[in-house]
């Protein structure tokens, strides 16, 4: 499966633990980030991780071109609620098309922990389904 990981500054910190600890899992698939999250994770834990931009500087809207083109799998999106961000509409536009797509979407650590068992367990085989069938590619 593709998978995103994005953390705001104040949440890197709680991502990259995540990732840590959950590595053998994440090291199955096949992963994306925005520029700093993607070079923390990948320092940290080895994990090969395809990087896009920062979010301020449209990594966000490169992860949700993925999403557009049926591209991305599942989304662990660390939020910061408590801090204003620069880019809030990439940040709005991203959890949109997660929903537009009905694309699995971790915005906490409580979430982040069931999606990944999720994945762990493999329910999210439909999405291959969906690839399958092309029922979204609108290329
Ligand atoms: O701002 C972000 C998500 O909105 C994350 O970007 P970085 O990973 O480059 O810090």
């Amino acid at each position: 499966m593709n998978i995103a990981l994005i953390a705001h500054d104040k949440k890197k910190n709680d991502l990259v633990q995540f990732a840590t600890a959950y590595q053998a899992i994440f090291s199955k698939h096949t992963l994306f980030a925005t520029g700093t999250t993607g070079l923390r994770i990948s320092e940290a834990t080895g994990l090969n991780i395809t990087r896009y931009q920062s979010g301020p500087l449209g990594g966000d809207q490169q992860i949700g071109a993925m999403i557009a083109r049926n591209k991305m799998d599942a989304v662990f999106f660390f939020r910061d609620p408590l801090t204003a961000q620069p880019h809030e509409p990439d940040v709005t536009a991203l959890v949109r098309l997660c929903d537009v797509y009905s694309i699995p979407l971790a915005t906490n650590m409580g979430t982040a922990e069931l999606l990944i068992r999720g994945l762990e367990l493999g329910l999210i085989e439909w999405r291959n389904i969906i690839k399958e069938n092309g029922e979204i590619d609108g290329e």
